[in-house]
């Protein structure tokens, strides 16, 4: 797997750097509330101003689908994209035309602009070539540091790659480094923890994993549908009963490709889906009819930390429990600060991803202490699903 990076953009002062970035970060009342993706992309910015080039910053932000909607103009971002880079940055009332052209026009070397949301065109979703050019034109070179964006075919994450020379920025080359470690060509035994609400919505991520991994645990509500497949009576839990074939599928892919399939022994049980509702231990075999499932019980805890002290290589998506909820967080912070210790230790490589995902290790106090926490939500689970990725592909097609 080879890309260009930073490292091969030396001589650049005074050149037009279209950079996309994830700017598509939690926004209430018109402030950002989590600046995470803002401060991941910071040191490709700094390091290409350092460099003395003209720094254009190219992003999203939620889904107008190519229509100009106010409420989710790039503007609002700005003022903390000022406070993470501790400068003034500009910003373009367009990605193209005019508004984009006098404001590059007016860039003194390592100055550093950002460009109105690139979704308020149609051509960007589409990958429309007339779209994309009209981009190209604002640039010499493109970087792509939005990770979490690349498993978009847009005209600013894949599009652009053909028409400019084109690198991988600091962030997306750390995310690609540590997800080829993840599952590329990993230290085994690998152990996977799935989580999470639904086995609906992670079907091929499952039967990927089964077939890369040595254990899979599967916890959060989505254990629910596999307990029942295996004729578990899970109660009120939440469970799709529909998928149980589905389930099953998966448990025989597993045993084929000799990867261990975890599931809870024990739970963590209540009537009602809210904090410190009145809550019991019980044997999965043993759920009451009126109860559901809202954790994974202490001997399953005891289980998942044996695996994780077993496993050379863990990647982890979704929660074990309804973590959000105490006392249901009790599963997936134990596993956090084992897998956080182990890591510390030098005994594990760990890589986690999903907005809740990272939301949970945060809970946990523990995110800083894994070897890498991916802000990527579709995009880290698409590549967990073993899909290709264009906005990555198209890197390793550079010449
Ligand atoms: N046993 C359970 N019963 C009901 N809900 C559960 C259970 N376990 C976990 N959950 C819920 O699953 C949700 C997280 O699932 P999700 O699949 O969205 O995780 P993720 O993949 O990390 O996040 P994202 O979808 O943002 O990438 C949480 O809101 C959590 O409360
Ligand atoms: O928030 C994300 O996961 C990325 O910015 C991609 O956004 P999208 O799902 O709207 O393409």
């Amino acid at each position: 797997m080879t890309f260009k990076t930073l490292d091969n953009l030396t001589d650049i002062a005074g050149k037009r750097v279209l950079v996309r970035v994830d700017l598509n970060v939690p926004v209430k009342d018109g402030k950002v509330t989590d600046a995470t993706r803002i401060e991941r992309v910071a040191p490709t910015i700094r390091e290409l101003s350092e460099k003395g080039a003209k720094v254009i910053l190219l992003a999203h932000f939620g889904r107008p689908k190519g229509e100009v909607v106010t409420e989710m103009s790039l503007e609002q971002i700005l003022p903390a994209v000022n406070d993470v880079l501790g400068r003034k940055v500009g910003f373009a009332a367009d990605c193209t035309g005019e508004p984009a052209a006098a404001a590059i026009a007016a860039m003194g070397n390592g100055d550093v602009l950002l460009l109105e949301n690139t979704r308020f065109h149609k051509g960007e979703e589409k990958n429309n070539p007339d779209f994309t050019a009209a981009l190209a034109a604002n640039g010499d070179i493109f970087v792509n540091d939005a990770f979490s964006a690349a498993h978009r075919a847009h005209a600013s994450t894949e599009g652009l790659a053909h028409l400019l020379p084109a690198y991988a920025g600091r962030t997306m080359q750390a995310e690609l480094e540590a997800l080829e470690k993840g599952l590329g060509n990993p230290a085994r035994p690998v152990v996977a923890i799935v989580g999470g609400a639904k086995v609906s919505t992670k079907i091929d991520l499952l039967m990927n994993l089964v077939k890369k991994v040595d254990a899979l645990v599967i916890g959060g509500g989505m254990a629910n549908t596999f307990l029942a497949a295996r004729g578990t009576n899970v109660g009120k839990s939440l469970c799709e009963h529909d998928l149980a074939d589905t389930a099953k599928q998966i448990m025989i892919e597993a045993a084929t490709a000799t990867c261990a399939i975890v599931l809870p022994e024990d739970g963590v049980v209540a009537r009602e889906f809210k904090a410190n509702a009145e809550n019991q231990v019980v044997d999965v075999n043993a759920i009451p009819a009126d109860a559901m499932m809202l954790d994974v019980g202490p001997k399953t805890v005891e289980a998942v930390n044996a695996w994780i002290s077993r496993a050379a290589t863990l990647v982890w998506n979704g929660p074990l429990g309804a973590f959000e909820i105490a006392p249901f967080d009790a599963a997936t912070v134990s596993a956090a600060k084992h897998a956080a210790a182990r890591t510390k230790e030098g005994k594990l490589v760990s890589v986690a991803g999903g907005g809740d995902t990272v939301a949970a290790l945060n809970h946990a106090g523990v995110a800083d202490d894994f070897t890498y926490v991916s802000t990527a939500g579709g995009a880290f689970l698409e590549w967990m699903e073993g899909k290709p990725l264009p906005g990555v592909d198209v890197l390793h097609q550079q010449k």
